[in-house]
C-alpha cells in the first residue's frame, strides 16, 4: 500500500515556474492545419494540461499534465531546430498554464518564429509572433490575452455561437483576423450554415481542419 501511495505522489508534477521543464504530451512537424496559417510547415509542441473542460475537446487525452513527462526545455528547442521549417506552434491542452518566456525567447534566438493556439483562458506567457485565440464558453479568456490576438477562432458546435464568435469579435483589435471553425463532429450540419453567415458577414472567414482531411497530424 505504502509503496503504491509513494508511486502516486511522485507521479504529480510541480513544473518549475521558470518554464525550464514542461510537461510534453507530443511533438511533429507537420503542415498547421487551421487558421492564418494553413498550408505553413511547422513544428508542433502539444503541452499537457487543461482545465477548461469542452465537451467536444479533440484532444481529451492532453487535459491531465501528469501524465505526460516534464521535460527539459532546452531539449524541445533541440528538436525543433532540427527542422527546414522555421516556425513553431505551441498548442496543448492549455499551454498558457505555463511560463513560457523562457520556450519562446530560446526559439527566438534560433530564428524560430513563435506561434500560440490557446482559449486564453489564463494570462499571457512568452513572445509571440501569432497568437491565435480561440476563446471558450465554458472559462472565459483573460483580459490581458485580448489585445494580443493575430487571430479569433471561434469554434461553431450550434447556432448560438454565431451570436457569441460576434461577442468576441467586438472585444478584439480592428486587424485581428476573424474565423470561424466547424465543431469536427457536427461539421456537415453546421458548414452550410457557416457557409451562409460568411457571405452575409464577410469580415468573417472559414478556417478548417485540414490537417483531419489530410490524414496527417
Ligand atoms: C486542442 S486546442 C489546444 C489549444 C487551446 N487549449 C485552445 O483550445 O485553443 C487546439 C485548437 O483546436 C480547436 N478544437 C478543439 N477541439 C475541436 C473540435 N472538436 N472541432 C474543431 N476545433 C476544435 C480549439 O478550439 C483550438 O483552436
Ligand atoms: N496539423 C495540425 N494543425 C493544427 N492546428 C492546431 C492544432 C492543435 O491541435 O492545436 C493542430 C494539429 O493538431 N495539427
Ligand atoms: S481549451 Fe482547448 S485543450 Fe482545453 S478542453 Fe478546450 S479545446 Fe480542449
Ligand atoms: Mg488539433
Amino acid at each position: 500500500m505504502e509503496d503504491l501511495l509513494e508511486i502516486k505522489t511522485a507521479s504529480v508534477h510541480t513544473v518549475p515556474l521558470d518554464g525550464t521543464k514542461l510537461p510534453l504530451m507530443e511533438h511533429f512537424y507537420t503542415i498547421q492545419g487551421e487558421g492564418y496559417h494553413t498550408g505553413k510547415a511547422a513544428y508542433f509542441i502539444r503541452l499537457g494540461g487543461c482545465d477548461v473542460g469542452c465537451h467536444w475537446c479533440d484532444v481529451k487525452e492532453s487535459w491531465d499534465a501528469n501524465l505526460h513527462p516534464l521535460t527539459d526545455t532546452d531539449w524541445i528547442v533541440q528538436q525543433a531546430e532540427q527542422y527546414p521549417g522555421k516556425a513553431v506552434v505551441v498548442t496543448g491542452g492549455e499551454p498558457l498554464l505555463y511560463n513560457l518566456d523562457y520556450l519562446t525567447t530560446e526559439l527566438r534566438k534560433r530564428g524560430i518564429e513563435t506561434y500560440i493556439e490557446t482559449s486564453g483562458a489564463y494570462p499571457l506567457s512568452g513572445l509571440w509572433d501569432w497568437v491565435c485565440l480561440s476563446p471558450k464558453k465554458f472559462k472565459s479568456p483573460h483580459p490581458n490575452v485580448i489585445p494580443h490576438a493575430g487571430e479569433l477562432k471561434v469554434i461553431v458546435f450550434n447556432k448560438s455561437d454565431f451570436a457569441w464568435a460576434e461577442e468576441h469579435a467586438a472585444q478584439v483589435n480592428p486587424e485581428t483576423r476573424l474565423f470561424l471553425q466547424p465543431e469536427w463532429s457536427k461539421r456537415d450540419q453546421i458548414m452550410p450554415l457557416i457557409v451562409e453567415y460568411v457571405k452575409e458577414n464577410p469580415k468573417w472567414r472559414i478556417s478548417l481542419q485540414t490537417h483531419k482531411y489530410l490524414n496527417i497530424p
